[in-house]
């Protein structure tokens, strides 16, 4: 098949060529072994598959909602306005396909992952990119765009939205009449995430959105559900097109995502936690010492770590680890509207068992040190 071209290439490209390697730290999907909790879950299938054919559907989307929004300390969110979809990203492209019969701008966050801005454009939407310092800061939205779109964590900085910022920007957006939409798919790995955005959103009598992923946090081999939930003012078709696009997802799915979220609650998501920040120590220890190496994301605690490469260009260190069967992914996509801003850094994904990160790591480490 066609050779893909780096610098040609979206992240998902990327991430199809690594899919096969052993050492794949490309994707941010959870790929790190299961834990006993988890391995227990499993074997119970049988009886899931058996209760969830049982359970009216409307109980299973219920009871899966209500498991994951509250182990994440969403308690107020809107249980008749959550669309539940095959991934995160069939919920953007519902979203992106919903902006565009209203507006024909959106101003989003930058650096973010790359399908974000592809999904939009995809439809037509003009982009302005809101840089995250200014954002974070309270630094006015640009005018002009009928939505302002937030990945918060962001990915790849793990930079979050706090409630006061969140609660400042909806206010601007009321004001302004534009839609408020946030990618929260990350907010799993950071408590920071976990106040109510939900309570904050309502109140605000802003229109908003809001996309969840459960697939970032347990290794269901992508069994998963990506929720899209939305204001009843929100002024977009977003449950007419999502009837075009599905009529619903797999109940057995939705049993997994409650047991999943139970299992979280009662300690899992706490070990979680630990086992992505030791993740992050290895890459730290392994590679901290290599000349012009720096980690720029000081704060973050998601399951990918940005690494500076100093003088290095990403694309040269990309290329030298694909020879070694080792894939991360090059930052310049994340900068989608200035790609050379994301030319001297990598992302490393740590949901992974810390034996394949560390041999990972130690490769990177060995290309960065060959010079
Ligand atoms: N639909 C797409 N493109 N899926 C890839 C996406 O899930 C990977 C991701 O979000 C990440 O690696 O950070």
């Amino acid at each position: 098949e066609p050779a893909v071209h780096l610098r040609s290439a979206n992240l998902t490209e990327l991430e199809y060529l690594a899919l096969n390697s052993e050492l794949n730290m490309a994707d941010g999907h959870a790929r790190q072994e299961l834990t006993d909790g988890q391995q227990r879950i499993v074997e119970e299938f049988p009886t899931l598959f058996e209760k969830a054919a049982a359970q009216p559907v409307e109980d299973l989307e219920r009871e899966a909602h209500r498991a994951f929004l509250h182990l994440l300390g969403q308690h107020s969110y809107p249980a008749g306005r959550v669309l539940s979809c095959y991934a995160s990203s069939v919920a953007m492209e519902i979203l992106a396909r919903s902006l565009a019969t209203r507006t024909d701008a959106v101003a989003l966050v930058h650096p973010t992952f790359d399908n974000i801005p592809d999904i939009l454009r995809g439809v037509g939407l003009r982009l302005v990119p809101v840089e995250e310092d200014p954002l974070h800061a309270g630094a006015p939205l640009p005018d002009g765009v009928g939505c302002v779109f937030v990945t918060t964590p962001n990915n790849p900085t793990g930079r979050v939205l706090t409630a006061e910022r969140l609660a400042a920007l909806a206010a601007e957006c009321r004001e302004k009449d534009v839609v408020l939409a946030l990618d929260t798919s990350f907010r799993g790995f950071d408590p920071r995430a976990h106040y109510d955005h939900y309570a904050i959103l309502e109140s605000s009598g802003c229109r908003w959105t809001v996309i969840e992923d459960t697939g970032k946090l347990w290794p269901t081999l992508d069994l998963k559900v990506g929720l899209l939930v939305y204001s009843a003012n929100v002024g977009l078709p977003v449950a007419k097109i999502y009837s075009d696009i599905l009529l619903g997802v797999s109940p057995f799915i939705l049993a997994l995502v409650e047991r999943f979220a139970e299992d979280a609650a009662s300690g899992g998501l706490a070990d979680l936690h630990a086992f992505i920040a030791e993740g992050r120590r290895i890459v730290h220890e392994t590679l901290g010492d290599v000349p012009g190496v720096a980690f720029p994301d000081a704060d973050s605690v998601v399951s990918v770590e940005r690494v500076d490469l100093g003088d290095r260009r990403c694309a040269d260190i990309w290329s030298a680890l694909q020879d070694r069967q080792v894939y991360v992914l090059p930052c310049t996509q994340f900068h989608w509207a200035d790609p050379g801003l994301g030319e001297r850094s990598l992302r490393v994904a740590l949901a992974r068992s810390h034996t394949s990160l560390q041999a990972a790591v130690r490769e990177l480490r060995s290309v960065l040190l060959a010079g």
